[in-house]
């Protein structure tokens, strides 16, 4: 980010000054959305850096807005005050307004407000916090009130393993600056953030998107562009052929659900190769699938359809290793998950077969089992960026927020999903997905973007108004959310 603030400086003619006041705008628009009551009780704790120089700038922003009960501490622990929190200093104070300078915890006196703005330091962080700042963060904690972090909550390391004993600011909000940090994806940011918002502060967009690095965050724009409509003159042909290979006696339902998820995306034709005992249940929840007994797979015929999905429900059956074999063998787009994932563990000499059209859906257990144990979410993103290039496939690392590692080395971010689809299915559903989008056409790196971003945004639309959402909701879901996400 500090060479993008440097780029937009240079090339777009505004000091740096100033590009502080758009941050610091950006942030009270965001702020005053969330918190409208302008006799709110806020404090604002400010370093002498420019994370705290915005803090200076929020505060004249914020009585400019008739806020009017805000107390702010300036704190000096350090000796180094930068040029831009100098005269955001003067500015308030030209406006006659008390900043109470501050060189020891012991000296802060305030009654609790009903919310604290944390602008002490920001992405400039370069080592955990010590003394003075460790004792103010956790003084701001103990109040037990809101805490709106300004940029990154003090203490919270933009990039890198999280330590887990955090002793920063743990914020309710955080109000980020023009990109999310790469740690608020991972499930151990919760130490320290509940929530966050990204605001545009001005930052020069086209030169951003030039800069390298291995993180992309998947928008609404790239999925527009990649979908593909349904054209005139077309029929089942066009659409590709699906073939599922999942259930077993007990978790027939997973087959069941991955199949009409298929269906539901798109597929020309799905058929789904299941146990004989799954047969009625098939034909009388998918009259449009076409069953394929499992105890009679003839191998030859596998070479018709155009994708496969290998693994939800599968169970570990003897001749499943043997069925994943043979499947690998055939090098055609093929979707590894779940039981297929645990078998492949188990036979991690396969892993080097897998052709380049192959996409794995691991969850974190099924990654760790696959590829060893991690400490951390950073260290598991990691090795999936590094197994993804390796073995030249793609490999979706689900979670809140999943993480599709590209042969390239690419990382795509999706952030659709939430919460309420937390329940049993919901892999198999994605895993449906992404075999119909594999048939349909789209190459592995596609289908992976899509999916995993139709998958959440589904599940987000049924959220809207319902406390959880379940496998099935979001099968039925899924058509409307594709036409929507057309234009
Ligand atoms: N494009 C952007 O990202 C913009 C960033 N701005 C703000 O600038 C911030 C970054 O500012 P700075 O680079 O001045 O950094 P900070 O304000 O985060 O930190 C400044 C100082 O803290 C010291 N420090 C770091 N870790 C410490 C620790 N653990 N204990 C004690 N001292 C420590 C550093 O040596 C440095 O002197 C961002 O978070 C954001 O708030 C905005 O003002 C404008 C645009
Ligand atoms: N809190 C959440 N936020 C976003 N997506 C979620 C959340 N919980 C689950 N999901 C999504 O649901 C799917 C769950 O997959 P998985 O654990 O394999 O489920 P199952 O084995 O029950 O089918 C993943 O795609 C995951 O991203
Ligand atoms: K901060």
């Amino acid at each position: 980010m500090q060479n993008i603030d440097a780029y937009t400086i240079k090339h777009t003619k505004i000091k740096s000054v100033d590009l502080m006041e758009q941050a610091a705008n950006a942030f009270v628009s965001a702020f005053a959305q969330e918190y409208d009551n302008k006799n709110t009780g806020i404090v604002i704790f400010c370093g002498l850096g420019n994370n705290g120089g915005d803090g200076l700038a929020i505060a004249r922003l914020l009585l400019a807005k008739n806020y009017t009960n805000i107390s702010i501490f300036l704190t000096r622990f350090g000796s180094k005050q930068s040029d831009d929190n100098k005269e955001n200093l003067k500015r308030l104070q030209e406006m006659n307004f008390q900043v109470e300078e501050i060189n020891d915890v012991n000296e802060i006196e305030i009654i609790k407000p009903d919310l604290i703005i944390d602008a002490i330091l920001g992405s400039g962080l370069n080592k955990p916090l010590t003394d003075q700042y460790a004792a103010l963060a956790k003084l701001i904690n103990d109040l037990a009130v809101k805490i709106i972090a300004v940029d990154v909550p003090t203490g919270f390391k933009t990039e890198g393993e999280i330590l887990v004993d955090y002793n920063g600011v743990k914020a309710d909000l955080v109000i980020c600056f023009q990109r999310p940090k790469i740690n608020f994806f991972f499930p151990e940011s919760s130490i320290a953030i509940k929530r966050f918002k990204v605001v545009d502060i001005g930052l020069d967009e086209a030169y951003i998107n030039t800069q390298p690095t291995d993180y992309k965050l998947i928008t609404s724009e790239d999925i527009t562009k990649l979908i593909k409509p349904r054209v005139h003159f077309t029929h089942k042909g066009t659409y590709g052929h699906a073939l599922l290979i999942a259930g077993n006696t007990n978790t027939m339902g997973a087959a069941l659900l991955s199949a009409n998820a298929c269906l539901r995306a798109g597929a020309g034709l799905t058929t789904v190769c299941l146990p004989q005992s799954g047969l009625t249940a098939l034909n009388i929840t998918m009259p449009e699938a076409m069953a394929l007994p499992r105890e009679h797979v003839d191998f030859k015929s596998l070479h018709k359809y155009n994708a496969i999905a290998i693994g939800p429900g599968l169970g570990f059956d003897d001749d499943n290793l043997i069925m994943l074999k043979k499947v690998i063998e055939l090098q055609k787009p093929l979707v590894v998950d779940a039981d297929a994932i645990t078998t492949l563990s188990n036979n991690k000499n396969l892993l080097k077969n897998l052709s380049p059209q192959t996409i794995l859906t691991p969850h974190v257990k099924e990654f760790d089992r696959l590829f060893g144990d991690h400490e951390n979410w950073w260290q598991r993103v990691q090795t999936a960026q590094t197994k993804a290039k390796e073995l030249g496939i793609v490999i979706i690392l689900k979670n809140q927020y999943t993480f599709i590692c590209m042969p390239t080395g690419e990382i795509c971010i999706n952030q659709t999903g939430n919460p309420a689809m937390a329940s049993g299915g919901m892999g198999d559903v994605l895993t449906g997905i992404l075999v119909s989008l594999l048939a349909q056409g789209h190459a592995a790196k596609e289908a992976a973007i899509l999916g995993v971003y139709l998958h959440g945004k589904a599940g987000d639309e049924l959220a809207k108004d319902s406390f959880c959402v379940s496998a099935s909701q979001v099968v039925l879901q899924l058509p409307k959310t594709m036409k929507m996400s057309m234009d």
